[in-house]
């Protein structure tokens, strides 16, 4: 048997239809991404092509990490030099090598979101703009927007003055002032990835014909969230040869708040005539209920594609459906829910993902996850690299690495404290800019900004600083030059003096799991470099931390979960005003709450066998209590697919503590347009009768918080690349002795175990009861 037999006819058709346009449009779970795989296979076992002529764009770095590992189970041998990427890693490689052509130099900076809005304050503050007008975060994303949609400065500028519009002139001007300093800081932000690589290939057609003729066959996964100049790079790349074949989901279409564009979908055709165009309608993810429960939402969205998806799977269990007083019991429930599968055995913590709307709600679940000791992952919210100590210490490595990124020689001017003031920064970015020269060119020459005085010797004191490690970065391997950084500049000596104990500790794990992650990347690049690992980290989505082989349960948002399948899936949250949320449903453009819609659908499809809905009652939103209405799309399925019917119960309410129970009480009755028969009836174990009021959940018990030694971020790989826990050979107190800490004063020891890494050591402290810590952080001393 071959591997094609275990496609269907339809699949089958699309894996054996390599040359010209191909474009696969079909709904969620039915085997697009298997067709790409499997069309890598027969491209090169059947047809002979050269995987080196293969290029598959991916979504995110996972999906394309996924892909190649499925590839390379389904062929024999050259899956490594097979191109599989998203698209942003591609142009990245693509500039490297060609950027120069531009203008840039090839070892250009990479700016991260919060890069981004530090540049456009500086931008702004430059333009002498109120910053109330124009918010620092509204101007990235209109740049964002305009680059999405291949719309430069100066073109901006022309429709701008069109208009005779004094702000959309003056964001013309933000613009090119932005892609100004960009540019003066030899820095590329995300959006200019694509932009400078389709300029590129525009500007010098034998780069792009280099690319044509390598990348022979494309394939590109999620199509319907292309961009516009997304669409323009893949168009320029296919023209010649024409072997395209892209795959994609109308009804799944979530991105549109970063350009992405469905008339993508519908201009593949006339860009490309001769297209063979595919739908496959058998989906092989989910049971029939979930489905149902997808197809049912979705069809409440106008003018799409109408699809037809079956399943053989069978109907299923039905889909669940429950309501809790607020966030944090709807957390509880959830959490305790896995719980009691996992130890029943019915299923592993990976099998089980939360969905949500929005990175807040993420919180609520990770407590109970802690104080339940239950395993999980959260993905994106805030991303490793976004951490401040971490940021640090990149700002570091990138100016050793590149001295043109000003944004990165600021941060870490005075980080660790120099004495350095922001008066000294202002008269040197001042010298900077009237003689061109970048900020730390400019450090460099402080002895002749007169205006200095003092300041210049400790200036001085930085560049040298940075010199040496310049000079070591020459032969260190990166993870210890990230050492070398962080003991020589004094950065772990002033995190330590300033930072509480808990709050240190979890910055030291988290520079150690950076000193990991560098050294895990010189093990696997072919030649490590100091700019290859920023780059690596620069491209770093969090969604690629997502390790489906630890046992975990997993936490994402909805855009996060993309593209992935899980056995059972709580799609939480579901609530209007939440989701939807206020802003599409106040939308004047209906496609917004269209796009929520089709963001429902695929948190739905994520689901294989059991799907839980839930909502709160409550809900706080940035500080803000609302009590909101069920979901409009959990009501658009039918009662017949959910197992509360038309009796969809939830928790008696028992009133609240803040003295308003009368006119909450009256909003809450008020929530029966969803038919909701207020019965008493309540979490999964369906137990009647529960009744309580609002819980105010403290912080969970100290030690499950403070002492993340099973900490979800470090992997198993970093054991023994550790080198700021030095693990103390022999403690000099033991149980019972009475200790002194520096912060929580005198304490009795209760426990001593060894924890791998270091000493685990639990003190009762007069003042502040129990704490456990790491010996070789606590300090102790024996009193
Ligand atoms: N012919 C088939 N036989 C058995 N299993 C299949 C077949 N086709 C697809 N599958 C399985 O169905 C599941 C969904 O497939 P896949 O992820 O490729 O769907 P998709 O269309 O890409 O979904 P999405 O729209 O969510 O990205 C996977 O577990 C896949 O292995
Ligand atoms: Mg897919």
């Amino acid at each position: 048997m071959s591997i094609y037999d275990t496609l269907n006819p339809v699949q089958q058709e699309a894996v054996f239809h390599t040359d010209g346009p191909l474009l696969i449009l079909a709904g969620a779970g039915s085997g697009k991404t298997r067709v790409l795989t499997h069309r890598i296979a027969y491209l090169i076992e059947e047809k002979g092509v050269n995987p080196w002529n293969i290029m598959a764009i991916t979504f995110t770095n996972k999906a394309a990490d996924e892909m190649r590992e499925r590839v390379d189970k389904l062929v024999g041998f050259g899956s490594e030099s097979i191109w599989v990427a998203t698209f942003h890693s591609t142009c990245v490689r693509i500039l490297r090598r060609h950027i120069d052509f531009l203008g840039y130099d090839t070892n250009f900076t990479i700016y991260d979101s919060d890069d981004q809005k530090t540049l456009m304050r500086q931008v702004l503050k430059k333009l002498d703009l109120d910053p109330k007008m124009y918010k620092d975060r509204a101007m990235v994303s209109a740049v964002s927007a305009a680059k999405n949609d291949m719309i430069s400065p100066e073109e901006m500028m022309r429709r701008a003055q069109r208009t005779e519009e004094y702000r959309q002139i003056t964001v013309a001007k933000i613009y090119a002032e932005y892609q100004k300093q960009l540019k003066s800081n030899n820095a590329l932000d995300f959006d200019d990835l694509l932009v400078k690589t389709v300029e590129l290939f525009r500007e010098n057609g034998e780069v792009l014909e280099y690319y044509q003729n390598r990348f022979r066959y494309i394939m590109v996964d999620e199509y319907q969230d292309t961009n516009t100049v997304q669409f323009q790079f893949i168009q320029l790349l296919a023209r010649k040869y024409q072997n395209l074949c892209v795959v994609g989901d109308d009804d799944q279409s979530i991105y549109k708040f970063r350009g992405a564009n469905i008339s993508n979908i519908l201009n593949f055709e006339q860009e490309f005539p001769d297209t063979r165009v595919i739908k496959l309608e058998q989906n092989y993810r989910s049971t029939q209920n979930i489905l149902d429960a997808a197809n049912e939402v979705i069809r409440h969205n106008k003018g799409r594609k109408e699809k037809k998806l079956w399943t053989d799977h069978g109907a299923g269990e039905l889909v669940k459906f429950r309501q809790f007083d607020n966030g944090y019991d709807e957390a509880e429930a959830v959490v305790m829910d896995v719980l009691k599968l996992v130890n029943a055995g019915e299923c592993s913590y990976k099998d089980c993902a939360v969905l949500y709307r929005t990175n807040a709600q993420s919180r609520a679940f990770e407590e109970a996850c802690v104080s339940h000791n239950v395993p999980y992952r959260l993905i994106g919210g805030v991303n490793f690299y976004q951490r401040q100590e971490i940021k640090d210490i990149l700002a570091y490595l990138k100016t050793i690495d590149n001295g043109a990124d000003d944004l990165a020689v600021q941060r870490i001017l005075n980080v660790p404290k120099r004495g350095i003031g922001q008066t000294s920064v202002g008269r040197v970015t001042a010298y900077a800019d009237e003689h061109e020269l970048s900020f730390f060119d400019a450090l460099q020459a402080a002895e002749q900004i007169a205006s200095l005085g003092k300041a210049a010797g400790k200036i001085r004191s930085f560049v040298n600083t940075i010199m040496v490690f310049r000079a070591q970065a020459d032969y260190l391997p990166v993870h210890e030059l990230i050492e070398s950084v962080l003991e020589t500049s004094g950065y772990l000596e002033e995190l330590e003096a300033n930072e509480e104990e808990e709050k240190a500790l979890q910055r030291r794990e988290n520079l150690e799991e950076l000193i990991s992650k560098a050294a895990d990347y010189e093990d696997s690049a072919e030649a490590p470099t100091l700019s290859g690992f920023l780059e690596e980290v620069a491209l770093v989505a969090d969604i690629d931390s997502l390790d489906q082989n630890a046992d975990r349960m997993i936490l994402m948002t909805l855009h996060g979960a993309k593209g992935l399948e899980f056995p059972r899936v709580y799609l939480c949250g579901l609530e209007d005003g939440l989701f939807p949320s206020y802003m599409s449903i106040e939308s004047d453009d209906a496609s917004d709450l269209e796009e929520e819609r089709r963001l429902c659908y695929v948190g739905i499809t994520r689901a294989m066998e059991h799907l839980t809905l839930t909502a709160a009652r409550l809900r706080t939103v940035r500080g803000e209590t609302r009590y909101n209405m069920v979901s409009r799309f959990l009501q658009e399925i039918p009662p017949l697919l959910l197992d509360q019917k038309e009796n969809l119960t939830y928790r008696q309410w028992s009133g609240y503590q803040d003295g308003k129970e009368e006119k909450r009480r009256k909003q809450e009755s008020s929530v029966s347009s969803f038919g909701v028969g207020k019965a008493a009836g309540a979490g999964f174990g369906g137990s009647p009768s529960e009744s309580f009021g609002t819980k105010t959940y403290g912080k969970p018990s100290p030690t499950a918080f403070d002492l993340p030694k099973k900490s979800p971020v470090t992997p198993a790989s970093s054991i023994g690349k550790t080198f700021t826990v030095q693990k103390m050979d022999k403690l000099d107190y033991q149980v019972g002795d009475r200790v002194k800490h520096i912060k929580f004063g005198p304490g009795t020891v209760e426990r001593i175990e060894d924890a791998k890494k270091d000493f685990e050591v639990t003190v009762n402290f007069d003042r502040c009861g129990v704490r456990s810590m790491f010996a070789s952080f606590a300090k102790l001393k024996k009193i």
